[in-house]
């Protein structure tokens, strides 16, 4: 142990090979998956409800069985071993304290389990109260503490037995706006500084960008894209997860190539390109440009403004635009709109919705 950060892990990596996990044999809940989480990364899965973000945590840690594959934490294999022999702690959504112990009890409790002498307990509840900010409240009972004190009770709880792999079931989802908030910078800095390879159920998509080293997109049990936040918003792999990330979502434009270019908004749009057949095209609300040069034309049906920034929602071709105009910006004064499509924040799929790297630029008919 060292001085300044009394808990401190030992990470371990995470591979999943061939994990698959059917509850009946009706339906197949994870269709077989190979990922790799590396020591002391940290992974948030994301996904809408049903997709299977739970199941894949719990085959992890060990409370639902896999139907299939291996699982290996710090190189052992360890699908067939109980949870408390895997090397990892859990934090789920509801705290599930010891209402009946206090803070200290709770923390400690897993070290008393194990049977580690009472003076050295002593001294690592206080090292992980210090660090979480309980110090003073380690003689209350959970009853008498704030929604965000519970959970960081439960945190501390987790940790103090420095498991090298920390897993958390949508642990803030039952805070306030402003708690969730505070905590999820403080869950970052303490990753930080404990090194557990982490991995988080989220379905918030902010707890995802701000806190993931790398996020894992489910779609229906499926990895639709497991990469860096950065990299999942400015290259989605498919419209899934371009529509999933970001918000409001990105717009999608039919467009067809006929091996010259790439027409859209009535043909009075095209991208040079030699692909043929139909594909879709993608561009962001915040990626619009209103410019009063500019080629392209939509009809304004709607303004919303949020204070931060204003959606506006315009008739284009056949569709309805998304643009989103950050705080400060220019009203638009005629329901009229000149837009402009930055060619470098446009995204390219097939008709399934792959994303396609093509190369083309945009030009304007008149
Ligand atoms: N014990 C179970 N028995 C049968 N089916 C289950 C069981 N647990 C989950 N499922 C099913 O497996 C699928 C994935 O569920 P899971 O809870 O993993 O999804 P999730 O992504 O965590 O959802 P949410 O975001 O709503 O919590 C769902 O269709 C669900 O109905």
């Amino acid at each position: 142990m060292n001085a300044i950060d009394p808990i401190h892990a030992e990470a371990q990596g995470i591979r999943l090979s061939g994990v698959t996990k059917s509850y009946d044999a009706k339906a197949v809940t994870i269709p077989p998956m190979d990922i790799e989480m590396r020591a002391g990364e940290f992974t948030v899965i994301l996904g809408p409800s049903g997709c299977g973000k739970s199941t894949l945590l719990q085959m992890i840690a060990g409370l639902e069985r896999v139907t299939g594959g291996t699982i290996s934490i710090g190189g052992r294999e360890v699908q067939d071993l109980e949870p408390k022999e895997r090397g990892l702690a859990m934090v789920f959504q509801n705290y599930a304290l010891y209402p009946h112990m206090t803070v200290a009890q709770n923390i400690g409790y897993s070290l008393r389990v194990a049977g580690i002498q009472r003076a050295e307990r002593d001294a690592r509840v206080k090292a992980v109260a210090r660090m979480l900010g309980l110090a003073d409240f380690l003689h209350r009972k959970p009853g008498q503490l704030s929604g965000g004190q519970r959970q960081r009770v439960a945190i501390g709880r987790a940790i103090i037995r420095e498991p090298g792999v920390l897993l958390f079931d949508e642990p803030l989802s039952n805070l306030d706006a402003q708690l969730r908030q505070d905590m999820r910078l403080e869950l970052a800095e303490l990753h930080h500084r404990i090194g557990a390879t982490s991995i988080f159920v989220t379905h918030d998509q902010v707890e995802a960008m701000t806190l993931a080293d790398r996020i894992l997109i489910l779609n229906k049990g499926r990895v639709e894209q497991f990469d860096t936040p950065k990299t999942i918003y400015s290259r989605p792999a498919s419209i899934f997860v371009a529509k999933f990330i970001g918000a409001p979502p990105m717009n999608i434009l039919p467009v067809s190539g006929d091996g010259r270019a790439l027409r859209f908004g009535n043909g009075k749009v095209f991208a040079a390109s030699p692909l043929k057949g139909e594909f879709l095209l993608g561009i962001r609300p915040e990626s619009i440009v209103l410019d009063r040069h500019g080629p392209i034309r939509a009809q304004l049906r709607h303004r919303e403004d949020l204070g931060s920034h204003m959606i506006l929602t315009a008739a284009f071709d056949l569709v309805d635009l998304r643009i989103a105009l950050p705080f400060g910006s220019a009203e638009p004064q005629q329901s009229d709109l000149h837009l402009h499509f930055p060619r470098e924040c446009l995204h390219l799929f097939d008709v399934e919705g792959r994303r396609i790297e093509a190369d083309f630029h945009l030009e304007y008919a008149n």
